[in-house]
């Protein structure tokens, strides 16, 4: 299905062309990046290698049609966003169908991840109507030695060129949550996607095309991170830097980019805390929703479950009876347990299970791999020395660390490097408080399992989305 029906244009031959002043257009390089089927192991879709010229191009065109856009009105920006909403979501199959050979997500769920993207399109275009339309007025006399003879209004005006790098599990989805707060404040986006999700995005940066968005407005480069990723992160045009994917990445980013906003969604060691009185039934379920949905290959995973002592058996023992129950196999055939998206994670995986093992850990299952295919693991008696405590496996395998006190529990989610969200399970609402209170991450769920949804709920620790993709602008000072 893919480069079919309204999707056509995009392809050339077969290779998927890139983005650029409202065209798709083949690269003068002469080059293609294969897109591996994670299932199967062998290249499965071909995207052009985009030159540094190419970049130039999509930055100076970004740059002229952000002009225009900040002064069309606010109604029309979200009107074009709600177009291209209804569009994504009819074209949900053929989407969703890319996302399915390119990342190896379960077919239901990359339907849901592509309407939930069109969702969030026409939320943000709500929001935006309201958050934008707000500004300040200020007088000068409440500041010490001042007299009442200033006034100030400020409001908030777009960034410029906004540089949106999405990683490969939500390739739609998080490229979509970069795209329409951007786009509805009035900036200009520049898309590099992911490798492997190229195929998905392209298809989805088509919707905003058959939306009717202003030419050179929105771009989608393709190429290997590691072959333009700095040209575009360094490169004078960009105003700021949108992205999300590994720590390694994201702090390659931040030390290389210039003075711009920075907006860095990075890995997560999500720590799952369960007390003496939780609903251990409540709990066991959403261990396996948290740490095993997409084969643990979300920042929201649950990556390390922290239990009493006292009630870990038992816990385990549920856990164990539910992960007996999850599918394993093909994405086409919508099971629970999906291929890994490369050898190299796999291969990764299996490092920190071996790790884990010869260092006294106890697996409850077997371990077995089939190329990028992996079987759920529960690794239980879990200790600090291990690397599995630590690090993130994006994979499904969830550790289990035994704790004697509460304390104990908040140290290791602190000590992490890494803590994006978390969550704890307890009958008492004063002990959950006090809990989510001191761990140290973004954010904390009780008696439920990490997850970034709904979409318009909060997901960093002090920025909402719209804020970092304008400024505040003093518009005048009157005398
Ligand atoms: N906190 C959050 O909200 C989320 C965090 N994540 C995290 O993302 C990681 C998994 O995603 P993954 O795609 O493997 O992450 P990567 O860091 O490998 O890649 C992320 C994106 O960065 C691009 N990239 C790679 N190198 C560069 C570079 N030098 N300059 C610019 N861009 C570059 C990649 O392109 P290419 O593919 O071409 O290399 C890709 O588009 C996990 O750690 C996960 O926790 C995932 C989702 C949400
Ligand atoms: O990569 C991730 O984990 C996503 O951003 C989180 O989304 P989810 O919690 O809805 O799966």
């Amino acid at each position: 299905m893919a480069g079919k029906g309204v999707f056509k244009e995009i392809l050339d031959g077969d290779v998927f062309k890139y983005y650029v002043d409202g065209e798709w257009r083949r690269s003068c390089s002469g080059q293609f990046i294969n897109v591996q089927n994670p299932s199967t192991r062998k290249p499965m879709f071909r995207v052009q290698a985009c030159t540094q010229d190419e970049v130039n191009r999509c930055i100076d065109s970004a740059k002229a049609a952000q002009k225009i856009w900040a002064r069309t009105p606010l109604w029309k920006r979200a009107e074009a966003l709600h177009r291209c909403a209804a569009i994504m979501k009819e074209q949900k199959a053929p989407i969703a169908d890319c996302l399915v050979k390119e990342v190896a997500k379960a077919l239901k769920d990359a339907v849901v991840e592509v309407v939930r993207s069109g969702d969030l399109l026409s939320y943000t275009a709500e929001e935006g109507i309201r958050i934008l339309s707000e500004g300040k007025f200020l007088v000068s006399d409440p500041f010490p030695g001042n007299e009442r003879n200033k006034y100030c209004l400020s409001s908030k005006i777009p960034l410029g060129v906004i540089l949106a790098i999405p990683p490969f599990n939500y390739p739609v989805n998080l490229a979509v949550s970069k795209m329409g707060p951007a786009l509805i404040a009035g900036n200009a986006v520049v898309l590099k996607p992911p490798t492997q999700g190229a195929v998905s995005c392209l298809h989805m940066v088509h919707t905003f095309h058959l939306a009717g968005f202003p030419k050179g407005l929105i771009s989608a480069v393709t190429g290997k991170g590691a072959d333009i990723g700095d040209f575009l992160t360094m490169h004078p045009g960009i105003n700021c830097i949108s992205f999300t994917g590994g720590c390694e990445t994201g702090i390659a980013i931040s030390k290389k980019a210039g003075m711009i906003p920075l907006q860095m969604e990075l890995g997560g060691k999500d720590s799952c805390i369960i007390l003496e009185d939780a609903d251990l039934e409540l709990a066991a379920t959403n261990i396996i929703k948290g740490g095993f949905s997409y084969s643990g290959q979300r920042c929201t995973a649950v990556k390390v479950v922290l239990a009493m002592e006292c009630i870990a058996d038992q816990l385990v023992c549920k856990v164990n009876a539910k992960l007996a129950k999850l599918t394993i196999g093909m994405p086409e055939d919508d099971c629970d347990i999906t291929p890994v998206i490369s050898e190299t994670s796999a291969n990764f995986i299996e490092g920190l299970v071996h790790d884990a093992r010869h260092k006294g850990a106890r697996l409850h299952q077997e371990w077995r791999r089939e190329g990028n295919l992996i079987w759920p693991i529960l690794i239980d008696h879990v200790r600090p020395d291990m690397r599995i405590a630590w690090e993130e496996p994006f994979g499904p395998i969830l550790p289990v660390i035994r704790i004697k006190t509460v304390e104990e529990g908040i140290h290791h989610c602190n000590a992490n490097n890494f803590a994006l969200q978390g969550c704890i399970f307890t009958r008492s609402f004063d002990k959950a408080i006090m809990i989510s209170d001191a761990m140290e991450s973004g954010t904390i769920q009780i008696n439920s399992a990490p997850g970034r949804g709904p979409d318009h709920f909060p997901f960093q620790v002090k920025n909402f989305q719209f804020t970092i993709f304008t400024s505040n602008k003093v518009s005048k000072s009157l005398r």
